[in-house]
């Protein structure tokens, strides 16, 4: 059973809040980055990747964020309007912030990592006052991501977004995200990340994250089914554990826990795989169906995502997962 209900009325299915970035991907792949000559630019940033996920599979999205007064700036803008997310809550930063970069090293299949340029990143810059109300009030889902909490003015900005979400019966979405280098400390990062989480309705993460957040909480046998139960006694009605390649696993507050089968896939690079997993597990969620369908659903969005160069522009459309799930049952597609 899927244990949340969105209220009928509002309007707008999803808004997300947060990093808008621009990811460069590197062309040359399976080679490390000293060797890596040229890049192709695409809209990046978590809660910038899922909400383009969301409006590809048909979600009436909107976006609040803040962006840098710049040719990078726009080309997020516009890249996002053009994927029919409304930016009316989209700010342009005045004070000389810039867009944050992040050069991606695509070493091998398995072996990638970000080089971030994020001083002073637009993102970051967002203030509580420039958060839109009318929006949040209008949307049936907010979705949070852990990176827009490293720093103030935006962490403040998220916090009366999830104000506004509750005073209007938003349902709340929190991508941990975990992105160590705009973060002072782990303990600062496992304090706010409590925080936040204790407002949320569905919280995503891998292993890792949620054993950063378990800092003060110590949980030695890095049981997932004790990390889930702690945000029980908070609002979390469904809590998902992501084990990579491994799959992931769901508890909802009736004690159950939900496993669904992963998907086959010829990997080129393994970031953008929970961006899109959450996309369409939050699709799912939003369309009634069981919390397994919906897993994998996200399973299969995943899979096209790490098949391809990018993590925005390969963002599936709900035909496209279907049919890489009918490709994968059939076998015509097998792994790596
Ligand atoms: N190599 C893989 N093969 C098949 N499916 C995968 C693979 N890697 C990830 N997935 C799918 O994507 C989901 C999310 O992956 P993962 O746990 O790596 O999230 P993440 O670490 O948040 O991703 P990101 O690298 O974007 O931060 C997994 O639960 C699984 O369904
Ligand atoms: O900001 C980052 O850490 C990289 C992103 O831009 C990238 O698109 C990503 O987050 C993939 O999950």
């Amino acid at each position: 059973m899927n244990p949340i209900l969105f209220s009928a009325e509002k309007p707008l299915d999803f808004v997300a809040i947060g990093r808008l970035c621009i990811d460069l991907n590197a062309n040359e792949i399976n080679r490390p980055m000293e060797e890596t000559m040229t890049f192709t630019k695409y809209v990046g940033g978590s809660p910038a990747n899922i909400a383009i996920g969301m409006s590809r599979l048909g979600r009436k999205t909107a976006f609040i964020g803040k962006i840098a007064d710049d040719q990078m700036g726009r080309f997020i803008s516009g890249y996002l309007e053009r994927n029919g997310i409304d930016t009316a809550s989209v700010v342009t930063d005045h004070t000389g912030a810039v867009t944050g970069l992040a050069f991606t090293e695509i070493k091998s299949p398995t072996d990638c990592s970000i080089l971030m340029y994020r001083d002073n990143a637009a993102d970051l810059k967002l203030t509580a006052g420039e958060v839109s109300e009318d929006v949040i009030d209008k949307a049936k889902l907010l979705l949070i991501s852990g990176t827009a909490l490293a720093a103030s003015p935006s962490r403040e900005a998220v916090f009366q977004a999830l104000a506004y979400a509750r005073k209007h019966g938003a349902v709340i979405a929190f991508d941990l995200d975990y992105r160590p280098y705009t973060w002072k400390s782990k303990e600062e990062t496992a304090v706010y990340y409590n925080l936040a989480a204790e407002k949320c309705d569905i919280i995503l993460g891998t292993r890792e994250e949620f054993d950063l957040m378990e800092a003060f909480d110590p949980n030695p046998g890095h049981d997932d089914r004790v990390t889930a139960s702690k945000w029980f006694d908070y609002s979390a009605r469904i809590v998902i554990i992501k084990h990579g390649k491994e799959g992931s696993i769901a508890y909802t507050r009736d004690g159950a826990s939900h496993r669904a089968r992963s998907f086959p896939a010829k990997v080129v690079k393994t970031f953008g795989a929970g961006d899109s997993y959450a996309a369409g597990f939050l699709h799912g969620v939003m369309e009634g169906w069981t919390i397994e369908r919906s897993m994998e659903f996200g399973s299969a969005a995943a899979c096209i995502v790490i098949s391809s160069h990018s993590c925005s522009d390969a963002m599936p459309t709900a035909d496209q997962v279907i049919r890489y799930m009918e490709d994968c049952n059939s076998g015509k597609i097998t792994a790596t």
